[in-house]
C-alpha cells in the first residue's frame, strides 16, 4: 500500500447530490470521525447540486471527494476526485469512452496528484449503476476473483471498488477478494444498515462506504462510523 491519503481511510459517507439532505445532517456528518465525504451517485447529478454539497462539506473542513459519474458536473474545488472505471460493464460508454472524452476536453487541467481511479466490479444486478453501464454481473466466486485481479494486478488500480450500492454483499466474498488483492485498497458499498454490518466488512475491506442509509435512517448512518480510539477490527496491511 503506498497511497498514505486512501490508507487513512476506514469508513467514508457518500452523499447524492439527487437527494434531499439539511444543512444540520451534512454538519452532524462532518462532525463524525469519517475520513471523508464522496460527492456522487448514478443519476440526476448536476452540477449545482454538486456543488451546493462541496460548500457545505468545506463549511464544516472536512475532506470532500467527487466522484465523478457525468461531464456535465465535474465542479472545480474538491480535495480529491475519484474516477470510476466499471469492469464489468458492457457498454463500452463507460469503459473508457466517457474518460476519453473528459481527457479531450479537461485533460490539461488535471492535476493528477489529486486523481484516484476506481476499478468496480458491479455485484448487484437491481442497481443503478449496474443498469446504466449495462454491467455483467458475476454468479460465480471465480468469476468475481478474475475481475479483482484486472483491478489489482493487471491495471494496478490504488481502489478496488466492490460495489453492491442498495444491497447487503457476501462476506465470505469479500474474504476471498482480500486474500487475493495485493496492490489495491479494497473499498466496500453497499446495505451497510448497521454498526454490525460496518464491523462485519471493515474485516475485508480498507474502507467502507455509506451511501442509502443517510437518507432512508440518519441516526443509525451516523452509527456506523467508528468512534475514536475504537476502530474496527484491524486489517494486515
Ligand atoms: C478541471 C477539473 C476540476 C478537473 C478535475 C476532474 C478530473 C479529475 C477529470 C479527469 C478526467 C476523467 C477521466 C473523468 C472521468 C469522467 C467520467 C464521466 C467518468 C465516468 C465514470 C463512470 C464509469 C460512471 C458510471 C456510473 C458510476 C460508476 C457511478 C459511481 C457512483 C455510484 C456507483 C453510485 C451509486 O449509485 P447510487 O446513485 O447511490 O445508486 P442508487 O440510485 O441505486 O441508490
Ligand atoms: O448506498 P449503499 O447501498 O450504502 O452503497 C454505498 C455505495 O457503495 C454506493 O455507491
Ligand atoms: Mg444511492
Amino acid at each position: 500500500m503506498n497511497h498514505s491519503f486512501l490508507s487513512s481511510l476506514k469508513h467514508m459517507f457518500k452523499l447524492d447530490p439527487n437527494r434531499p439532505i439539511t444543512e444540520n445532517q451534512i454538519e452532524q456528518l462532518c462532525h463524525t470521525e469519517t475520513g471523508a465525504i464522496i460527492v456522487g451517485g448514478t443519476l440526476g447529478v448536476t452540477y449545482e447540486d454538486s456543488q451546493a454539497l462541496l460548500k457545505q462539506i468545506r463549511m464544516h473542513g472536512k475532506i470532500a471527494i467527487q466522484e465523478i459519474s457525468n461531464l456535465q458536473a465535474i465542479v472545480p474545488g474538491f480535495d480529491y476526485y475519484f474516477i470510476p472505471l466499471v469492469v464489468n460493464a458492457q457498454d463500452p460508454k463507460w469503459i473508457l469512452n466517457v474518460h476519453h472524452e473528459a481527457l479531450k476536453r479537461y485533460g490539461e487541467w488535471v492535476n493528477w496528484n489529486q486523481v484516484f481511479v476506481e476499478g468496480y466490479i458491479i455485484l448487484n444486478e437491481d442497481s443503478s449503476v449496474a443498469k446504466l453501464t449495462k454491467s455483467k454481473v458475476p454468479t460465480e466466486l471465480e468469476d468475481v476473483l478474475a475481475y479483482a485481479r484486472i483491478v489489482d494486478q493487471m491495471l494496478r488500480l490504488p481502489i478496488l471498488y466492490v460495489e453492491y450500492s442498495g444491497k447487503y454483499g457476501n462476506p465470505d466474498w469479500l474474504k476471498a477478494i482480500q486474500q487475493i488483492v495485493e496492490y489495491s485498497q479494497i473499498f466496500y458499498g453497499g446495505g451497510i444498515h448497521s454498526y454490525e454490518k460496518a464491523v462485519e466488512m471493515s474485516q475485508y475491506a480498507h474502507t467502507i462506504i455509506v451511501g442509502n442509509l443517510i437518507y432512508e435512517d440518519f441516526p443509525t448512518a451516523l452509527k456506523t462510523v467508528p468512534v475514536k480510539g475504537v476502530s474496527y477490527t484491524q486489517i494486515e496491511e
